[in-house]
């Protein structure tokens, strides 16, 4: 029989570590062990027997007590634990890493994480982090995996890159701060704008699918990711937002952008709304010639509502119109940003380009917002949301963040079954698409 992967990776005799067997963790020690690499794990003490017995069958994964145990053993340790909680699980586990072992962190933001390596590990550890920016449940093939070749040798970066093959994702290779300032805006912003439409939606005490004017094909997008978003861990945003100083200011940018432009709404100042409107446009799109990366025809199978084409209305779309203004401010082109974008990033980014490059549309949308004030209220809302959001990340306060999140997942709740189904189809579908688009589009540079 021909030798497997599998032995070639065992003929290493190298084992890898994995603290914090949460979501991420246990998808990390499970492709990695099924890859055929020994993998050493823990999460807190007090969930010690119950993840013995849920791992007790699975090939290749040994459970130990603490950090510590998987310090001692393992030649790369990946910490997988909450961002705010890095510095304290570094402290408490870090002098224990086995002589001359590699180190790295799966957590959103890299400044606190590195910051929290370089201070508590042995000057002996090299640090190689990662990061797979995609959520536990998304097959990681073809997804980015950005590597950080902090403070290592290159036998041992290229171990680390041996040992994540078992992935299939995209290599990217950056620095930690090259990181934080991509994923600020993949990211951050993104959650911002998301969680600001659901928190919205709730305090207008309105299911957006149950109410005709939420209905249209971009309209599917904002509901589905936005019920996604809530249905997940809130430290998971709070995470990243907070601890990234480049999040706090693009955020702090959507806020002031959206309410910039809901006064120039209000205020009737038609010329100096349509005036910077086209201008973000044509900073963020005016290069883009290629297909759109979102078609009607798609967007419309995923409706949580059923109200038919006929019934829709156009919107003032200022949460999309605010994004662009954003980008436009920030002097971000977001295309340059692909590199690390993460699903909902690339739906984003699909739900605007759907609107700025269809001039049609865009011309409706500025006219609806001027003219007509049926969303005004949506908007009002939508701007005290965004400026809301903007201060809990600004402010740094975890437990605040988290009170803001749980009031719209609770008023949401029981649609996140059916909207977790129906956006995972969505995000299938449409990222199926836009895969063959942009690969279409990478081989015409070749
Ligand atoms: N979920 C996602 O979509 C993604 C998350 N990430 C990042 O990955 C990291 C993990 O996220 P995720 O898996 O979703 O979060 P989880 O909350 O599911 O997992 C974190 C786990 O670490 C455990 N933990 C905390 N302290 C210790 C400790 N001292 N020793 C051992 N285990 C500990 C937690 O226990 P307890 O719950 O009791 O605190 C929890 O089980 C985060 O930093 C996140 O930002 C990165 C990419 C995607
Ligand atoms: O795709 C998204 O934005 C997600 O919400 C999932 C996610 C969350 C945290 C990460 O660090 C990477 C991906």
């Amino acid at each position: 029989m021909a030798p497997t992967k599998d032995v070639s990776v065992q003929q290493e005799n190298k084992s890898v570590g994995i603290i914090g067997m949460g979501d991420m963790g246990k998808m990390y020690a499970r492709r990695i062990a099924k890859a055929g690499w020994r993998v050493n794990a823990c999460d807190r003490a007090d969930k010690f027997e119950s993840m013995k017995q849920e791992f007790a069958n699975t090939e290749n994964i040994k459970i130990f007590a603490n950090g510590h145990l998987v310090s001692r053993l393992s030649d790369y340790i990946i910490y997988c634990v909450e961002a705010e909680l890095i510095d304290d699980v570094v402290a408490v586990y870090g002098p224990s890493t086995k002589l001359g072992a590699i180190v790295g962190g799966q957590t959103s933001c890299k400044a606190p994480e590195i910051a929290a390596f370089e201070k508590h590990l042995p000057k002996d550890v090299e640090i190689v982090s990662c990061h797979s920016l995609h959520g536990p449940n998304v097959d990681p093939s073809g997804q980015p995996l950005v590597l950080i070749k902090h403070r290592s040798s290159d036998a041992s970066f290229q171990l680390v890159e041996r040992i994540l093959a078992c992935f299939g994702s995209k290599f990217v290779y950056l620095n930690a701060e090259e990181h934080d300032q991509i994923t600020a805006d993949t990211q951050a912003v993104t959650h911002a704008a998301f969680l600001s439409m659901g928190t919205a939606w709730a305090a207008g005490d309105q299911f957006p699918w149950e109410v005709t004017k939420w209905n249209s094909g971009i309209e599917n997008i904002k509901i589905n990711i936005t019920l996604r978003i809530y249905s997940n861990k809130w430290h998971v945003y709070a995470g990243l937002a907070i601890l990234n100083p480049a999040a706090q200011r693009q955020i702090r940018q959507y806020a002031c952008s959206v309410t910039e432009l809901f006064k120039l709404i209000l205020e009737g100042k038609r010329d100096e709304f349509e005036t910077r409107v086209r201008a973000a446009g044509n900073f963020v799109f005016g290069k883009q010639k290629d297909e759109l990366l979102l078609r009607d025809e798609i967007l419309d199978q995923f409706s949580l509502s059923g109200v038919p084409k006929s019934e829709r209305k156009p919107n003032s779309h200022l949460s999309l119109l605010g994004m662009v203004d954003c980008w436009w401010k920030c002097n971000i082109v977001p295309y340059d940003h692909m590199i690390c974008s993460t699903p909902l990033f690339r739906l984003r980014l699909g739900a605007t380009e759907y609107l700025f490059r269809q001039p049609d549309l865009l011309d409706d949308c500025i006219r609806f917002a001027l003219d007509d004030d049926s969303f005004r209220s949506d908007d009002l809302e939508f701007t005290f949301a965004a400026r809301g959001w903007s201060d809990a990340v600004s402010f740094g306060d975890f437990n605040s963040y988290r009170k803001r999140f749980e009031k719209p997942q609770e008023y949401f709740a029981p649609r996140f079954a059916e909207a977790t189904k129906l956006g995972n189809e969505m995000i299938k579908t449409i990222l199926g698409r836009m895969k063959i688009l942009e690969d279409s589009r990478e081989a015409a540079k070749t």
